[in-house]
């Protein structure tokens, strides 16, 4: 029987129009399915630079353009256009095989010769071309065949390239954009999914291109699954997903994998991917997991639209990682009695003073969950020897032993009185899960992974048996905003040279990227595999407005203009729901939200995501994992960013210091890569350090 897939550019097109031709669309799909019954109506083009091109009828108006296949009945919808239009599209433009990773790709051939002279002329003026540096062996290994190549010799500038992109082959174009802003050839050959093992593809058969690219031909059992894909409010990230996200929500692994990349690159949509690859499989069930429970209820509704049955949406369980470790505990022990910061702050205090030790609160309460518990340290002697990289002051050999003193009556009282940190829970889950022979999940996928911490990580591997596909990881430690920095190894985590690099930033205009990339030069992260992590070619091919960036005399001028700049975005359209507002500080958060309630401005917290069409106001640290269409940052200057109590003071551990100063970017870096259109970044005095002005 003839089955037509969908181009997905064709497919975002068919989305922009009016209903009424939707239908029409649906109904093509209909007359495919008769095709058996009655032939098919195919239109041949006349002068057309590719004869596998034709044209189907839509209604009176429109017409498809459609790959035919050579042999086979697999056909393809390209195009939907108005009846001339449709013509002359499919006589101007070829498809073909891309030969390193053989997918599929289009080129408008009439574009590409008429801008060739012009580039050429422009070049003439020069001696330098934008791509001197890259030899011809290694694009023809990039898949950049002879015509594109010819193209991109003549380049001298990138805008030119930007331009090019509306008619050049996309994964030729995404290459060259990759080489272009410095990937080295062999990132751009694992970005666009280069296959290693299959270095000749057949580049004439493009039936078989088709059938290998099932990222961008979207395959629809008839009109009323498309018209259901039409009529959802979904978004692209539900079908649409990049060769790199695609294998990594498809692929077999012997054992744990992970996916990291820049902010905006879809790590979670291809953890979203993956954990519904894995429910299909029905093999048992899958372990969908974050770190906040704020994220977990954005994942879980994110989730429950891609799964569509209810039967296999009940194979999908997703929690923030304590919630899950409660659970497990409270299933053998019942519920715990959880002790709050401010009273084991108050312990601490208290036990310090009994033994007459100096150590302040929050160095016993950071001591005990880094140092002890991160490596699970029961005794004095493995105290005493114990690795305290980064943790502070430096402390002689008494000192240690009056600090393992006051630790150990601290875990004495608590286990005494039953009281329990959710650190203490979640180790005691990961002992009884040790414990059993049968592990509750077949498969965890963990997202936003560079904040959880060494006794979580350890639960999660006690959560899943060693097997393959066993845990999928997502994360990217230019966002880490907490104190914890775990090596995967250390804590029983292998996932070998099972890791995927993305770079193609979906969120944030390349305005907004490039600037906020710029708080991140030469800084060295680890990767959490000890090595470390690049953010080199993470780019958008979106363009928009500069961030805006404004310095204040006092913070009353400060906080007139934020108003004001919410006002707006507001009369131009906005809707609140679609802003948010951060700041590093609970004050500066209070006092936005008071002052933007003052003024009339329909405000709520970012926690509480999705509570009605308010402006979100709360702190960088809650900006995690979400997106808006506005952002405003406030108090980015030097008194406020790095925020002085965060940091530990350079004279007392150089390491400590170096690594809170770098949170502190992060976490800066985090709110600003929130922005989908507009930045809006303000102080009052000098600015911060991080920021480029
Ligand atoms: N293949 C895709 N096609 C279109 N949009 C996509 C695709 N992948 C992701 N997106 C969109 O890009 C945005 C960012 O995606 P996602 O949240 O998965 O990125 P991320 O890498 O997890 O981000 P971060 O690390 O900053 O939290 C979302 O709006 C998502 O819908």
């Amino acid at each position: 029987m003839a089955r037509l897939g969908i181009d997905i550019d064709c497919l975002k097109d068919v989305l922009r129009m009016e209903a009424p031709v939707r239908e029409r669309v649906a109904e093509v799909f209909g007359k495919f399915e008769e095709a058996r019954h009655t032939g098919l109506h195919l239109e041949k083009v006349n002068n057309a630079r590719d004869d596998r091109l034709r044209t189907i009828r839509v209604d009176l108006s429109w017409r498809g353009v459609v790959l035919a296949p050579e042999t086979g009945d697999s056909y393809t919808l390209l195009k939907v256009l108005g009846h001339d239009d449709a013509y002359r599209w499919a006589q101007r433009h070829r498809v073909s095989v891309n030969a390193a990773n053989g997918r599929i790709e289009v080129r408008d051939l009439d574009a590409i010769e008429a801008a060739l002279p012009e580039v050429t002329n422009e070049a003439q003026q020069t001696t330098d071309r934008l791509f001197d540096h890259v030899s011809d062996g290694d694009l023809e290994r990039l898949g950049i065949d002879e015509q594109t190549r010819a193209f991109a010799r003549e380049l001298t500038r990138v805008e030119q390239l930007e331009r090019a992109r509306a008619f050049l082959p996309a994964t030729q174009w995404d290459a060259l954009y990759g080489l272009a802003a410095g990937m080295t050839p062999e990132e751009v050959w694992a970005d666009i999914g280069g296959d290693v093992e299959s270095t000749s593809y057949d580049t004439q058969d493009v039936d078989a291109a088709v059938a290998r690219t099932p990222e961008r031909v979207l395959l629809v059992d008839g009109p009323a699954e498309l018209m259901h894909v039409f009529r959802q409010s979904f978004a692209l990230w539900r079908i649409y997903l990049h060769p790199l996200q695609y294998q990594a929500a498809h692929s077999s692994f012997r054992g744990p994998a992970r996916i990291t990349g820049g902010p905006g690159t879809g790590k979670t949509v291809a953890a979203l991917h993956r954990a519904k690859h894995l429910a299909l499989q029905d093999d048992g069930q899958v372990l969908l997991t974050t770190f906040t429970s704020a994220l977990a209820s954005a994942l879980r509704r994110d989730m429950m639209l891609l799964l569509e049955t209810p039967e296999v949406a009940h194979r999908v369980a997703v929690h923030n990682v304590d919630q899950v470790a409660h659970r497990v505990f409270t299933e053998r022990h019942g519920r715990p009695a959880i002790l709050d910061k401010a009273d084991e702050f108050a312990i601490w205090k208290r036990l310090a003073k009994r033994r007459s030790a100096s150590f302040g609160e929050q160095f016993l309460y950071d001591e005990w969950r880094q140092v002890v518990l991160a490596q699970q340290i029961t005794s004095a002697g493995a105290y005493l020897s114990a690795k305290r990289a980064g943790r502070g002051r430096k402390l002689a050999p008494q000192q240690r032993v009056q600090l393992w003193e006051i630790i150990w009556d601290f875990q004495q009282e608590l286990q005494l009185a039953d009281r329990w940190t959710h650190e203490m829970v979640c180790v005691e889950a990961t002992r009884i899960l040790n414990e059993l022979p049968e592990k509750p999940y077949r498969h965890v996928i963990v997202d936003e992974a560079q904040d959880f911490s060494p006794m979580q990580w350890r639960f999660i591997r006690a959560a899943v048996a060693e097997s393959p596909d066993d845990i999928f990881i997502a994360g990217d430690t230019h966002q880490r905003i907490y104190n914890y920095r775990p090596s995967l190894r250390e804590v029983g985590i292998n996932i070998g040279g099972r890791s995927t690099r993305l770079t193609l930033n979906y969120r944030t205009t390349a305005e907004i990227l490039a600037w906020s990339l710029s708080m991140l030069h030469d800084v060295a992260i680890d990767d959490m595999n000890e090595s470390l992590e690049k953010i080199a070619g993470c780019r958008s091919y979106v363009h928009g407005d500069p961030p805006t960036l404004r310095q204040f005399p006092t913070p009353y001028d400060e906080r007139e203009a934020l108003v004001g700049q919410i006002r707006t975005w507001l009369r131009a359209g906005v809707e609140p729901g679609e802003i948010a507002v951060a700041a590093r500080s609970d004050i500066l958060v209070r006092d936005a939200k008071e002052l933007l309630q003052r003024q009339g401005v329909p405000v709520g917290s970012l926690v509480k995501q999705g509570t009605g069409n308010v402006v979100h106001v709360g702190t960088m640290h809650g900006m995690k994992g979400l997106e808006f269409r506005c952002v405003v940052v406030i108090g980015v200057g030097e008194n406020q960013l790095p925020a002085r109590s965060a940091v530990t003071p350079v004279e007392e551990d150089e390491l400590a210091h170096a690594h809170d100063i770098q949170r502190e970017r992060c976490v800066l870096f985090v709110a600003c890569t929130r922005a989908r259109e507009q930045l809006y970044v303000s102080w009052h005095g000098q600015p911060s350090p991080f920021i480029s002005v």
